[in-house]
């Protein structure tokens, strides 16, 4: 076991939005060195998870990160952290060589070289007006720029929004190769969760302000298991040993279970362990224990 402190830790975690209740009390830890999937439907609580973690919304319960209170530490919390959202904006009036002195002289671990190193192969250069880029050449240069901080976590909403396939991977691929290292820990929300998963180390599902899984992918793939089966004939006894959730597509039919015997399974059809966006659709679709966080 090890005794060091996890980089973010949260207890009861509730927020309200006048008098709706968005996060139902989140209890979490997540330690260094680990790359967390955190997935969800729109409007899950998301962002507001993430933001509660950045300092930037007040809420009750607990959060530590890094050891310090986020609300109350922000400043020098934001040493050791850096983010992108998707709503983030950079300053437009600026040019990027222009933003790159700027972050210099703000962020005590931005290197500029490291910034100019991540755009090439991007046709963004550094006389070019941030007014100018298209959308996604804007996304290629926040995340240039947040890479290109030395910090402990990182933290990426939706940070692919609006690119396209060959830069959405180049990106992923670039941020596990050129970024990620024991003492770093990311946290990325994403729709697109398939695009992700070869890099997790652990996931966390979030329903309705509810967290309903929060396990290491290697756990995942010890207790989740899908089945497809060999014939139709084959359903009953597949129905009898509990599947969380049953789905025809294109007229195969698919079960996954939690916790079952694969031996058992194996007799009756095709058994893997179900991708995260098949375990997600499952899982979401399961009734909830609690029926609070259901609302
Ligand atoms: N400032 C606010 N005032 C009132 N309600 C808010 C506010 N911000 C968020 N909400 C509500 O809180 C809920 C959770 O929002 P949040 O942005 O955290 O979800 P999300 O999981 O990040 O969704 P998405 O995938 O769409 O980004 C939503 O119902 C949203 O409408």
């Amino acid at each position: 076991m090890s005794h060091v402190e996890p980089i973010v830790s949260a207890r009861s975690l509730r927020k309200n939005f006048g008098r709706k209740e968005i996060l139902h009390g989140l209890d979490f830890d997540i330690p260094a060195g680990r790359i967390y999937g955190l997935i969800g439907h729109n409007g899950a609580g998301k962002t507001t998870t993430l933001n509660a973690m950045l300092g930037l919304t007040s809420y009750e319960g607990t959060i530590r990160v890094l050891g310090e209170d986020p609300f109350a530490q922000r400043a020098k919390l934001m040493e050791n952290v850096a983010f992108i959202s998707d709503v983030a904006s950079l300053p437009r009036f600026l040019r990027v060589r222009e933003l790159f002195a700027l972050l210099t002289n703000i962020h005590p671990n931005f290197s500029p070289d490291k910034a100019r190193s991540f755009l090439e192969g991007t046709d963004i250069k550094p006389e070019m007006k941030i007014k100018t880029l298209s959308k996604g050449m804007l996304a290629q240069l926040h995340l240039a720029v947040v890479m290109a901080i030395d910090a402990k976590l990182l933290v990426l909403d939706e940070p692919t929004l609006g690119l396209d396939i060959t830069y959405r991977k180049r990106f992923y691929r670039r941020l596990l190769e050129d970024y990620m290292t024991e003492e770093r820990t990311l946290i990325i929300t994403t729709h697109q969760v398939d695009e992700i998963e070869f890099m997790l180390s652990d996931i966390m599902f979030i329903r309705d302000g509810a967290l309903i899984l929060h396990m290491q992918m290697e756990t995942v793939s010890e207790k989740f298991s899908q089945l497809v089966i060999n014939s139709p004939e084959d359903a009953e006894a597949a129905r009898a040993l509990n599947p969380v959730y049953e789905e025809t597509r294109f007229g195969q039919t698919v079960f996954i279970y939690e916790g079952a015997d694969r031996t058992a399974l194996e007799p009756l059809g095709r058994v893997s362990t179900p991708t995260m966006s098949d375990l997600f659709v499952a899982l979401m679709q399961r009734p909830t224990a609690n029926p609070e966080s259901a609302r």
